[in-house]
């Protein structure tokens, strides 16, 4: 074992070959979670935790996650994220290297301003759907979870693959829905159970072989959708024109249709497309689904924020009652302060984490190739030098216009690695957050309720979380 700067700082102690190996032996998703929060009393801001030969370095400060997300050559992503090649391919999220590059400037025209226009027309009707289906249990307690899973999931499926999940209640959507559904818990099941980290073990496990089966199912269906929309498909069909912007919202594209068009150019091959709608799928709706659940839960116990959504809908749009455009929607300062303010407390996302492949100083820090680097999102946004009294939820601090470090507050990540779906999300999430606000008055279960938070890839709640919905 070579030596190494990292090992002078502090953490965790460390045995001979095994290293920190065993403060993590049957851990659950909920000690896992409170375990990471502690170590950053205990050790600070940049601390290691070193595991047999693998040196962790766990970042939560604004200097050295700037130094880290804004490297151009350092964009590797480490182990934990293996456990999703098996469903999402090397796709956008995955892939490193020239074949990142290459992808990546392929899907970016997907998300240009005019095809969110598109896109903006789903979101409008699926916000609609929810409201009326909450106008339905008004006045009861609803758990959030499973409504707000269906809104996230059937938008992403109808823009990412032009595909309506819920018109056709056939075996095979409803199959896909579970199947997506379930693969998240099956993640959180492996991710904490460390001897379930090594692929042939978990392939021999029950739980592997559940995964495998949804893996099919996910696969499958994906598969079938993509060939039916290739076979109706004519080349230039999804280019996007100046006509486009005038016509605006008659057109609607997928996603699917753009790497359709890539695929014509010879810039994509059959495979490279179903490695890319699986990533939008999986990165697409949970993410989504978290920030609203959790965001909701924070809304329905403020009801002065509450009020001041509702005055600022009323603001941009009087009394009539359809609902707002993208433009309006950009109008809306208040609802956006708001929505950072959820996505500062609960980053969808809480860590993200890198292999190093290039040398690189953290100021006087020398980090050596091999190393990795956990960057906690999570600790980042409640650092009381940043953001005084933490654990409050103020969406003034957004709303004032303060100055910020520009790597205070990085839900979405930062750099060249950033998330791509960045828009789409925040303009899915004023959709439904305006919609709700313009048509209920929510109220919590128990007033201050805070659920307890699980350690995985996702922000998780271990439990439910109930809101009622009372009409204005
Ligand atoms: C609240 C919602 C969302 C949050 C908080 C979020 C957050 C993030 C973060 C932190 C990353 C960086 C991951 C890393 O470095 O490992 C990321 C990457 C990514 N996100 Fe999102 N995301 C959200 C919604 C979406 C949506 C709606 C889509 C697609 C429609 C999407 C697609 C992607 C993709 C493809 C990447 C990989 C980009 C790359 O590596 O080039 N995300 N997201």
């Amino acid at each position: 074992d070579d030596e190494n700067n990292l090992d002078a700082l502090p953490g965790p102690p460390r045995h001979p070959i095994i290293g920190c190996a065993l403060e993590f032996l049957k851990i659950s998703p909920r000690g896992l979670f409170l375990k990471m929060r502690q170590y950053k009393e205990d050790y600070g801001d940049r601390y290691v935790i070193k595991m047999m030969k693998r040196r962790i370095l766990h970042l939560s400060n604004e200097k050295d996650i700037e130094v880290v997300l804004s490297h151009s050559r350092n964009i590797k992503k480490s182990k934990p994220y293996t456990f999703l090649e098996a469903w999402l391919g090397t796709g956008l999220l995955l892939s490193s290297g020239a074949k990142w590059h290459r992808r990546r400037k392929i899907l970016t025209p997907t998300f240009h301003f005019n095809i969110l226009r598109s896109f903006a027309v789903v979101m409008k009707e699926r916000s609609q759907h929810l409201v009326e289906k909450l106008k339905g249990v008004e006045g009861s307690e609803v758990n959030l979870l499973p409504v707000i899973s269906d809104y996230t999931l059937f938008t992403i499926c109808e823009t990412a693959m032009g595909t309506q999940l819920d018109a056709d209640k056939s075996s095979k959507t409803v199959e896909y829905k579970t199947a997506i559904l379930e693969i998240g818990n099956l993640l959180l099941g492996r991710l904490t159970r460390v001897w379930l980290h090594n692929e042939y073990l978990f392939r021999k496990f029950p739980i592997g072989r559940r995964f495998e089966d949804c893996l099919k199912k996910v696969h499958s269906f994906a598969d079938n959708v993509i060939m039916e929309r290739k076979k109706n498909w004519k080349p230039g069909q999804s280019e996007v024109t100046e006509d486009d912007v005038l016509i605006g919202e008659k057109k609607r594209y997928a996603m699917l249709d753009l790497l359709l068009e890539a695929e014509a150019k010879g810039e994509i091959d059959l495979e490279g497309i179903r490695e890319e709608v699986n990533t939008f799928m999986f990165e697409g709706h949970d993410t989504t689904a978290m920030a609203i659940v959790l965001g909701l839960m924070l809304i329905a116990d403020h009801e002065e924020v509450q009020n001041r959504i509702y005055e600022e809908c009323q603001k941009v749009l009087g009394d009539s009652d359809r609902t707002p455009s993208m433009s309006e929607l950009a109008d809306m300062k208040y609802l956006e302060a708001v929505i950072k303010e959820i996505l500062r407390l609960y980053p969808s996302v809480p860590f993200i984490a890198r292999e190093i492949t290039e040398d690189f100083m953290l100021d006087d820090l020398p980090v050596k190739k091999g190393s990795e680097v956990s960057i906690h999102i999570y600790d980042l946004h409640r650092q009381p030098h940043l953001f005084p009294e933490p654990d409050a939820f103020k969406p003034d601090r957004f709303y004032s216009g303060a100055p910020m470090h520009p790597y205070a507050f990085v839900p979405f990540s930062a750099g060249p690695r950033n998330c791509i779906g960045q828009r789409f999300a925040m303009l899915e999430m004023k959709f439904v957050i305006s919609a709700i606000c313009r048509n209920f008055r929510l109220s919590p279960k128990e007033k201050g309720y805070r659920p307890a938070l699980l350690a995985d890839m996702l922000i998780r709640p271990e439990g439910p979380i109930y809101v009622k919905f009372n009409r204005r």
